[in-house]
């Protein structure tokens, strides 16, 4: 699968965010970071924005629920227009009948880990998705520090994806930059969320590309890669 490089609009000005999803058109999604101050200790946008940033861009939101009670309200951001709808294990009461009812909707389902979670008592859930996130800082803020300790997670996550021969899309969230993105993508991810390092540059189209480039030159050169 091809490297894909999703810009999170956390990092992005809020007040001009129509602006902000088309600055970065290139890229492959837009990730969009829903937070209710309940689940994390932050607030950002709902159903109501999520409805007019499907308007105002081409580019297909991949929205990540950073929120309780997720069985009830992820359906909703499907029904907003979102292609791609992440929930977290942590706050969903039943994960496989909500990635089916995703899935049922017309999305694509996809399901995250805290970075205490364990990818292990998920394994048998992996064919009910489309993609699994695995949150490389506690989720809630942009900003923070890449965590190098979720590497041995998301190389155990890659081999689980291979033995079960899955076209499971790896996705990692949180202090992904031009000095993170390569160990990411040599551990096994293949889809990189980087608010702070697209946002913040001069250039967030331009900040696309060179991470694009650092990712497929990581993967060309990553055993898993060179193993399917
Ligand atoms: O979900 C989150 C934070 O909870 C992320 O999507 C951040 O928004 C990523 O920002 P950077 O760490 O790349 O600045």
């Amino acid at each position: 699968m091809a490297v894909q490089i999703n810009p999170s609009i956390l990092s992005a000005d809020f007040a001009r965010l129509a602006e902000e999803a088309k600055a970065v058109e290139g890229a492959d999604w837009l990730h969009v970071d829903v937070m209710d101050n309940h689940f994390v200790p932050n607030l950002t946008l709902g159903v109501p924005v999520v409805e007019s940033l499907v308007r105002a861009t081409d580019t297909p939101l991949d929205c990540h629920l950073m929120i309780q009670d997720a069985d009830r309200w992820a359906p909703q951001y499907v029904e907003a227009g979102a292609s791609s709808v992440t929930f977290h294990a942590e706050a969903a009461a039943a994960p496989v009948r909500l990635a089916r009812e995703i899935r049922a909707k017309g999305a694509r389902a996809s399901m995250a880990l805290k970075p205490a979670t364990p990818i292990e008592p998920y394994e048998d859930l992996l064919p009910e998705l489309d993609m699994l996130l695995i949150m490389t800082v506690e989720p809630g803020f942009g900003g923070q520090a890449f965590l190098d300790i979720m590497l041995p997670k998301i190389r155990r996550t890659r081999e689980l994806i291979s033995k079960h021969g899955l076209e499971l899309w790896l996705q990692v969230d949180g202090g992904v930059s031009a000095s993170t993105i390569e160990q990411c993508a040599e551990a096994g991810a293949d889809v990189f969320v980087a608010g702070s390092a697209v946002y913040g540059a001069a250039d967030p189209s331009a900040a696309v590309r060179a991470l694009r480039t650092q990712a497929e030159r990581a993967t060309a050169r990553s055993s898993w890669a060179c193993d399917d």
